[in-house]
């Protein structure tokens, strides 16, 4: 008897990945994934600012042998592509964050988990226990509680601290508001805080129905300080990140003040809309900080081209986000995982027809701006 063998197959262009999901997901919950806040000008930009920029190959280069691995906090990668951090990815497949930090460690890419993923660090870190996990930590307003996430992450193993400083509190997300939606309310909740001691202990004694509202009120420090970072310094001695840079002057900060790197990014233009795109806030930021940190980019990375503009114009690595998330929400694990080897074959071609057989041949040279 032949079998037939049902291969999954993801569709390859983000368009078509980003349409299957949309049917596949319920409407609030892809509209909550795919939108921005206010007009979307932000999300818009952060597309519009890699047309900018054009390829102008090198020919008669020596491509034969090539190689797209990288590093990056001094672990070897296989991609200059970390997971940005999302959080509750429960919404998108019951799977959630363990699907996707498995299919991340698999293919040798560094999985960021979210203060608020729907599972708890500590499950992730077992899914995804051979690969490298970095801790995203949204600051709560609750120093104790701080400490407690940052310290649990250490010790299940996490090589460094991101620290999202764009979110002091959520942006002014249209269709969420029209769809009247907050992932708040759904799935399994948040993971991260229905283990930790800390939080526990705040909530004892208390109504069950006010956990999520306990929740939302330590979600958010609006007066996070250098000082705040440098508490965080000493809570666990891991290299420290901070998401959510886009002024040269806060990149000049965070080089004074010792910071290991920093993430260029709009939060994908979910936070404030008329902010500028990350890619073109890029070359200023690298002006100022030239090799003295690490630079990581996120906010419309979709495909090999994505990833080669950004690193010619400064970048270290970039964070992949949606695009994972729609290939989770449509084939688990295994979707995951064939995006991944799609965007890495279509990096390598890309770099390749550019000239360059190494990451670290890439830099603004093979740029022209179109204005
Ligand atoms: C559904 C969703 C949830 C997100 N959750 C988080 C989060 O928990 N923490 C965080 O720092 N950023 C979060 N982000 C922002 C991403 O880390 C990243 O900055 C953004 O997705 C990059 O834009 P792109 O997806 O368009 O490439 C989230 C983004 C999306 C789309
Ligand atoms: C404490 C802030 C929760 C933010 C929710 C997840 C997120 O970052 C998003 O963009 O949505």
């Amino acid at each position: 008897m032949v079998q037939v063998l049902q291969e999954l197959s993801l569709p390859i262009s983000f368009e078509e990945l980003q349409q299957q999901a949309k049917q596949k997901l319920d409407k609030k919950v892809f509209d909550y994934i795919q939108s921005g806040s206010g007009k979307e000008e932000t999300l818009q930009a952060n597309d519009h600012a890699f047309k900018k920029w054009k390829i102008i190959p090198r020919y008669l280069t020596d491509v034969s042998k090539r190689n797209i691995e990288t590093i990056i906090e001094g672990e070897k990668i296989a991609a200059p592509v970390l997971f940005a951090p999302i959080g509750m990815q429960g919404i998108s497949h019951p799977d959630g964050e363990l699907a996707v930090a498995k299919a991340a460690g698999n293919k040798g890419l560094p999985y960021i988990a979210s203060t608020v993923s729907s599972y708890s660090l500590e499950e992730i870190a077992e899914a995804n226990e051979n690969g490298i996990n970095w801790f995203q930590l949204y600051f709560p307003n609750d120093l104790e509680l701080a400490k407690s996430l940052v310290q649990r992450a250490h010790s299940a193993g996490y090589k460094a601290i991101v620290i999202t400083v764009d979110t002091n509190m959520l942006g002014y997300r249209e269709r969420d508001r029209d769809n009247r939606y907050s992932p708040f309310k759904l799935g399994k909740g948040i993971g991260n805080y229905a283990v930790d001691p800390v939080f526990i202990r705040k909530i004892q004694g208390k109504n069950p129905d006010d956990f999520m509202e306990e929740m939302i009120k330590v979600f958010y420090r609006q007066n996070i300080s250098w000082e705040d970072i440098a508490y965080i310094r000493q809570c666990a001695d891991l290299p420290i990140y901070l998401k959510g840079i886009l002024h040269p002057k806060d990149a000049l900060l965070a080089k004074e003040n010792g910071i290991n790197g920093i993430i260029v990014s709009n939060h994908g233009g979910r936070q404030l809309d008329g902010a500028v795109a990350s890619l073109d806030i890029l070359p200023s930021i690298k002006e100022v900080v030239g090799d003295e940190l690490t630079i990581l980019l996120d906010g419309g990375i979709r495909r090999g081209s994505d990833i080669v503009k950004a690193l010619a114009l400064g970048a270290d690595a970039v964070l992949y986000g949606r695009p994972y998330l729609y290939s989770l929400a449509l084939g688990g694990k295994e979707g995951v995982e064939q995006n991944i080897d799609n965007l890495m074959q279509d990096l390598e071609i890309t770099m390749a027809l550019s000239g360059a057989s190494a990451i670290s041949e890439l830099n603004q040279d093979l740029l022209w701006e179109n204005n």
